[in-house]
């Protein structure tokens, strides 16, 4: 899961936001060749030139385009699309491409429209389009097409061998895949938060499962012998008012009221706007509602928007808001009673955790308390957590169980020993400690280490057998030399640029029994799990004894109605000398 887990939502945190140029959708690293925005007006008709006509044009700036597309960074976003375009256009067609530099001669103008047949989507949920002929090779990405629709876009901007588009219209929608009626939420198809409202949910998992598929395929680095077939995605109990975390945000107002003033009766002027980015910019996007926001945040946000209305002349800079949820504290910090009904119904669940009081809390120091299960929380309000409470108990269950699977074999020890690297405030390790006589975690961020710490007492966990400890993950391995090696259960849950090789390296020579990768980004997981097996191989050939295989690789829906998913790899350490 993620320094931010969060997918691409719309809660990108920003405080001061000044500048207003076009997003690259999803990226993980700062946004390049940024056009303007105020150069492009959303209702602008452009009259399509022809294509020779536009070939030609497009060529005065092949040179400048070329030097401003930068080499694309390994694992990243655009890699990711990177491979997504490869297998679209064909290995070859790529390869004679690049050989040629035609992979930077963009045939489009910025602001061209054009019609397209959608031939897939991208592993982060915009369509693909191969540009029709006589154009040269080349995709373009727009967002909310589906496979097989025809749809007239809009090009803002070019890439190596893609563009990215915005959509203008569907002129043939897939009714197999699309139904707007189940869009729940009126700024659908314009803020940048959710990808996949008009889908239905079996869909939306069967997309993810096939991002993971393809992650596995493009970036493990090892054979495909090597990964097991990839189970069907696991989806959240809650797939609208689940998420437990927004931040809105607003730019700063100053130069508007100078210019316009503000309404006599202290309403919303039109050009203040408080919400999340319209897709594909940084433009902010009015929002007074969220459908995937828990209905405590939603019910919260009116208040605070009108506050932020009336005091508009004191903000000097653009703000990002926090809105999180928690559970009410009792005034002696006490534990909450254990909702009546918790029990193995996860509706009888969902309703009892309904009768907790929950609140909203905006302070970035402020405290939130959640209950995972049985089990309860406390971190700082600004710190890291999951913001899909719903789908906390099934994932974590769902980890305890790989790591004691129902039928294992003979010759595998059962664990007794658990590690929780990359820790966070304790998530796995406190909702998994009743399964272990020894648990430890180890993670960066020292409030987050202090919040473990608050919350194994706050369970009535024994400090002496539940360590926290901050620090790089790397480091856990030296404080565990007395834990037995085999017995030990070892869970990574790496920020979205994974793990490192001195922690690999320091796993592999450690041996624990299993080990259970959780992760935001399945890409760089898919990377760490081939370099795992791949150096599990070279010792086990060197020194002999046992060898981790790849027992099993699942997605999770953490974030329903947007492309984000979760992965969950198991790595068991097994004899593989008879094989
Ligand atoms: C995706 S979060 C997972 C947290 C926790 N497992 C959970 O689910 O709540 C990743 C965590 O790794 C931490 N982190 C990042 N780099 C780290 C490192 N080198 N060593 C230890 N922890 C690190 C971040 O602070 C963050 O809390």
């Amino acid at each position: 899961m993620a320094e931010s887990r969060s997918p691409p939502t719309p809660d990108k945190d920003h405080i001061h936001i000044n500048k207003k140029p076009r997003l690259e959708p999803a990226t993980d690293s700062d946004p390049v060749d940024l056009v303007p925005e105020d150069a492009v007006q959303d209702n602008e008709v452009i009259e399509s030139p022809s294509v020779p006509q536009q070939l030609a044009k497009s060529r005065k700036n092949k040179r400048k385009q070329k030097d401003k597309i930068p080499a694309i960074e390994s694992y990243s976003t655009e890699d990711v699309i990177y491979h997504d375009v490869k297998a679209l256009l064909g290995e070859d067609v790529v390869a004679k491409a690049q050989e040629g530099e035609a992979d930077s001669k963009a045939p489009f103008e910025r602001q061209q429209e054009l019609e397209l047949v959608v031939s897939a989507l991208s592993s982060n949920g915009e369509s693909l389009s191969v540009a029709p002929a006589p154009y040269p090779p080349w995709v373009i990405l727009t967002p909310f097409g589906l496979p097989g629709e025809r749809i007239r876009v809009k090009i803002y901007r070019n890439a190596r061998l893609w563009s990215y588009a915005d959509l203008l219209e569907v002129l043939e929608p897939n009714v197999e895949l699309r139904d707007m009626d189940r869009v729940k939420c009126k700024y659908f198809g314009k803020c940048a938060g959710c990808q996949f409202q008009m889908l239905s949910y079996e869909t939306q998992l069967d997309l993810k499962r096939n991002v993971v598929v393809k992650a596995y395929k493009n970036f493990f680095g090892l054979p495909a012998s090597a990964v097991p077939s990839i189970q069907s995605t696991i989806g959240s109990p809650l797939q609208y008012n689940y998420r437990t975390k927004i931040t809105p945000h607003f730019d700063s107002p100053q130069r508007d009221l100078k210019k316009h003033g503000r309404p006599d009766n202290g309403s919303r002027p039109d050009w203040f706007k408080i919400g999340f980015n319209v897709i594909g910019t940084r433009h902010t996007m009015d929002i007074e509602e969220c459908p995937i926001a828990t209905p405590t945040l939603n019910h919260a946000l009116g208040p605070i928007r009108d506050n932020i209305i009336q005091k508009m002349e004191s903000y000097k800079k653009g703000v990002s808001l926090l809105l999180r949820e928690s559970l009410e504290i009792p005034e002696d910090r006490s534990p909450n009673p254990l909702p009546i009904s918790l029990s193995s119904d996860a509706s009888v669940d969902t309703l009892a955790a309904e009768t907790e009081k929950k609140l909203c809390v905006t302070d970035h120091k402020g405290t939130i308390r959640e209950r995972v299960g049985d089990k309860l929380f406390e971190y700082t309000a600004g710190s890291f957590f999951q913001n899909n409470n719903s789908v906390l108990v099934p994932l974590t269950d769902y980890v305890r169980d790989c790591i004691f699977p129902a039928m294992p074999s003979p010759s595998t020890p059962r664990p007794t020993h658990l590690v929780d690297a990359y820790c966070g405030s304790g998530l796995f390790a406190i909702t998994l400690s009743p399964h272990f006589t020894r648990v430890t975690g180890i993670e960066l961020s020292v409030d987050s280490i202090k919040s473990a710490k608050i919350s194994a007492n706050l369970n009535g966990l024994s400090p002496e057998n539940h360590t926290f400890l901050s620090g790089d993950a790397a480091d856990i391995f030296a404080t565990v030399t007395e834990f037995p090696r085999a017995e030990t259960a070892l869970i990574i849950d790496p920020p979205r640029k994974g793990s490192d090789e001195r922690f690999i390296d320091q796993l592999i020579a450690f041996g624990a029994g299993v080990v259970v990768y959780v992760s935001c980004n399945v890409h760089t997981q898919a990377r760490d799990v081939g370099m795992i097996l791949r150096k599990s191989r070279e010792k086990r050939e060197k020194e002999g004894g046992s060898e981790y295989v790849l027992e099993s690789v699942r997605g999770f829906d953490l974030f329903p109605q947007t492309a984000h998913v979760e992965s969950v790899a198991v790595l068991r350490l097994v004899d593989v000398s008879g094989a």
